[in-house]
């Protein structure tokens, strides 16, 4: 069985990222390639990854409306990429779309409440109530505009499943015990978000900006 935890790469250098996916390829069951990556390399960039033959997560969190994010979405067919995120607050019409627009091979999971909020956030840009409220309404939505799964926290991850047995749950956020939080605010530990449901984790800095990052990769693994 392939391991759960996909290394993000987050990096706009092509050569930074070929050197790191080196590095942990054989402790890693994929890599997650983001905005900062895609931006400054784009589908040539993703081909030269692939080369590593590992299932390739596309995190670009598309959000617009549905004409443009369907679009979008054929326009990444080639890629075939393993995972692709929309967010799901761009509503109903636009997940069915992206989902009807994405090649059979490709998962369409929705971001619900980015990890890196807390509820005093949400209140900011105007949701009221906790974030696993928020978690919940969107993970319903999701379900029912035939999307694959949601990105949630591992804060959330056992209530969504509760509902959703076979929905595939992507956990970002994820810190070894003590390790530094950064941006995240809503994050559990590898070990927690797999006992709580977690499909996959992807876990960026603790791997990427580790001393010996293989190391480190391989010590989140032996913890799961
Ligand atoms: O809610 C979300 C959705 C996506 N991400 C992405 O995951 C990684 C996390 O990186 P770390 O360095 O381990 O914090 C990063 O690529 C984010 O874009 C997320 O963190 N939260």
């Amino acid at each position: 069985m392939s391991s759960p935890l996909y290394v993000a790469i987050d990096t706009p250098d092509l050569g930074k990222a070929q050197n790191l996916a080196q590095q942990v390829r054989h402790h890693v069951g994929g890599l997650k390639l983001g905005l900062e990556f895609f931006c400054a390399n784009g589908h040539h960039g993703v081909h030269e990854m692939m080369k590593f033959g590992l299932p390739i997560f596309l995190d670009l969190k598309l959000h617009d409306i549905p004409n443009t994010v369907a679009k979008a979405v054929q326009a990444l067919h080639m890629l075939e990429p393993a995972i692709l995120t929309v967010h799901a607050a761009g509503g109903r019409a636009m997940l069915e779309d992206a989902k009807a627009a994405a090649g059979i091979k490709t998962k369409v999971v929705a971001v619900t409440v980015l990890t890196s909020l807390d509820d005093a956030d949400l209140l900011d840009i105007g949701v009221g109530g906790k974030a696993e409220d928020q978690v919940r309404r969107l993970a319903d939505l999701a379900q029912n505009a035939g999307l694959d799964g949601i990105v949630c926290s591992g804060e959330e991850v056992a209530m969504v499943k509760k509902h959703w047995p076979d929905g595939f749950f992507v956990v970002p956020g994820v810190r070894p015990a003590g390790g530094a939080m950064g941006d995240q605010k809503r994050a559990v530990t590898p070990r927690q978000a797999l006992d709580r449901g977690a499909s996959i984790l992807v876990v960026g800095r603790p791997i990427s900006l580790a001393e010996n990052p293989d190391l480190a990769a391989r010590e989140i693994e032996a913890t799961l």
